[in-house]
């Protein structure tokens, strides 16, 4: 007699031989079975890693999170289940979340949040801890992958999103772009793009019934700017104050319209699927987006990524232009004086041997692209949305509007192109534009990740860590900067408070390796524009109750734009 050794007879009468034997009673006899079988069992294993996922979840956002963490001790918002306090920290416009949690929970300047899934984050407050994370060991602490994602995407994997040596070596090729000499000389090209503006403020005041125009601020404020960022970076006359159909400010417009914190939030969970941001970039360098544009709902999910995808792929073709035409040239882009232009350094940098290997063009194109993006990204937003939120908090303190129209007019009214000596000499004018980058910074927050373990300011951080760095919560700590720290009070910069820091406690360019390498160009940039306009025009809210809403994606800026009364003076 044959006996057929199965796992049913070996295990008896047992409850799993009793399970193994209905197994094999089951067994797929053809081989349709055995697909359908396969199918059931990779859907089962899927499912089981699903459910083990959402365990570990709800584990991480309960038990483990006041337990068993490492960082139990630290106070924080609740965490709720799945999301954490994402929800506050996306909805709260001008990243108020922050500011309310710091308020409420920090102790010795550490407190505690909970990003998506449970994930751990701890905001530091102190120039201690942000000296060790910033400038004393900043390649310990990079940018987690879902922000260099977020960056790359919309300014290029550059500067802002390398790490390490390249990082080093990236930067130190780009300085000389930034020294102050180069830029007092590009000085005199602030003045040939802001006059413009002006003439276009005095034409729409002019052709209103009344004493004053309603403009949008904001809107025009950008394509100044754009138009000062083409030129003394990429030698680019972009002219979009005159051309408001410049593909290049239309095509910027759209994308950074986009910025909410809903977006942001679809923008990370495309993101950090599996090659989600390859599929993102590529996309984007692929036409025929238009074809999706307007037949999604405004709001809708579709109509993000259509207009997203479309915008970029347009800023990309825009920049593949001025690439390719500063490489036929042969000439430099710098202007009148200036003794490099970004796009200068770009080009002998990668058109030149690279580690003793010659680059392709291709290969090198693409870098370049990148840098273009990351200039124009980084550069441009930025800092128009800085002279935005200015003109805003002028606008609403009126006393302060007036204290520097009579500094910026007495000296403008002697000579309308001033040299860059004269418009740094101004006291208020710098007050008020540090002033208005305290309480109103156009980079609200940022953030890094720990890579390893490590005591920071005395808490230990356990590595993976997430460390949120809250520009403006730091900005506007009241144990810094007082029981007025929210107010917007220029002369506070003439009598500083005792626990002031230089480098931390007004932190909207961040610092330390991967500080803003532009802070002074955008300081150069703001003076200038705000001089010009305040010695121009009287600037006031549309109405009593007007309230931009302080949109964020990675600029903050006024939702639905700035429309502000625009007087002559
Ligand atoms: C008011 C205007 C500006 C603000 C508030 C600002 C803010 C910042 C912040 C917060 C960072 C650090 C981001 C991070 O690492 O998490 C940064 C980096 C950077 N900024 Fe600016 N920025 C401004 C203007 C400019 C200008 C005018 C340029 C160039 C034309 C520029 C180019 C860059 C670049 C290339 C980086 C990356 C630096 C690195 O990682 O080494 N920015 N900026």
């Amino acid at each position: 007699m044959q006996y057929k050794l199965t796992t049913s007879s070996l295990l008896g009468d047992s409850a799993l031989g009793k399970l193994a034997a209905l197994a094999q009673r089951h067994a797929p006899q053809t081989p349709l079975g055995y697909v359908a079988a396969a199918i059931g069992t990779l859907a089962l294993l899927f499912g089981l890693l699903v459910f083990a996922l959402i365990v570990r979840i709800i584990y991480n956002t309960t038990l483990y999170h006041y337990y068993v963490s490492p960082l139990r001790h630290l106070k924080g918002p609740k965490p709720k289940l799945f999301i954490g306090n994402m929800d506050e920290f996306i909805t709260k416009p001008g990243a108020v979340g922050e500011i309310e949690w710091s308020r409420k929970y920090a102790e010795n300047g550490v407190f505690r949040s909970t990003f998506m899934f449970g994930r751990e984050a701890v905001h530091f407050m102190r120039p201690k801890a942000l000296r060790q994370i910033l400038v004393e060991d900043p390649y310990s602490y990079p940018k987690p992958s879902m922000a260099w994602k977020l960056l790359g995407l919309i300014a290029g994997y550059g500067l802002l999103t390398v790490e390490g040596d390249t990082h080093r070596k990236m930067r130190k090729t780009m300085n000389p772009a930034f020294s102050l000499t180069n830029l007092i000389e590009q000085f005199p090209v602030y003045y040939d793009k802001v006059y413009p503006l002006v003439d276009v403020l005095r034409k729409k005041i002019d052709e209103s019934s009344e004493e004053h125009a309603i403009i949008d601020c904001d809107a025009w404020v950008n394509k100044a700017l754009l138009d000062i960022i083409c030129l003394t970076a990429f030698g680019y006359d972009a002219d979009s104050v005159n051309n408001p159909d410049n593909e290049l400010a239309s095509a910027y417009h759209a994308v950074t319209s986009m910025q909410n914190g809903q977006n942001q939030a679809r923008l990370n969970l495309v993101l950090n699927l599996p090659f989600g941001d390859t599929v993102l970039d590529w996309a984007s360098d692929v036409s025929g987006w238009e074809w999706g544009l307007n037949r999604f709902g405004k709001d809708s999910a579709a109509q993000t990524f259509f207009q997203l995808l479309n915008g970029m792929h347009r800023i990309k073709k825009v920049s593949k232009q001025i690439l390719h035409k500063q490489l036929n040239s042969g000439e430099r882009a710098a202007q009148a004086g200036q003794s490099k232009a970004i796009i200068d350094i770009i080009e002998e940098t990668y058109l030149s041997e690279n580690d003793g290997k010659p680059k392709s063009l291709k290969e090198a194109e693409r870098n370049m692209i990148t840098q273009v993006l990351t200039f124009l990204g980084a550069g441009h937003e930025t800092t128009a949305s800085g002279v935005s939120w200015t003109l805003w908090n002028l606008a609403t303190h009126p006393e302060a509007q007036d204290k520097l129209r009579k500094e910026c007019k007495e000296l403008m009214d002697q000579d309308e192109r001033p040299p860059y000596s004269a418009v740094k000499a101004l006291t208020y004018l710098d007050a008020v534009i540090n002033e208005s980058m305290r309480i109103t910074p156009p980079v609200p927050r940022t953030v890094r990740c720990a890579s390893k373990a490590s005591y920071i300011d005395g808490v230990y951080i356990p590595k993976g860590t997430l460390l949120p760095i809250s520009n403006r919560a730091i900005n506007m700590d009241p144990e810094v900067w007082g029981a007025d720290a929210d107010e917007f009070k220029p002369e506070r910069w003439f009598n500083l408070p005792e626990k002031y820091d230089r480098t931390f406690s007004m932190i909207t360019f961040i610092a330390g390796a991967h500080g803003c390498i532009g802070r002074t160009m955008s300081y150069l940039e703001m003076k200038a524009t705000i001089c010009i306009l305040v010695s121009n025009f009287r600037f006031e809210p549309i109405s009593k109750d007007q309230s931009p809403v302080m949109d964020a994606l990675i600029t903050m800026k006024p939702k639905d734009g700035l429309p502000l009364k625009v007087f002559k003076v």
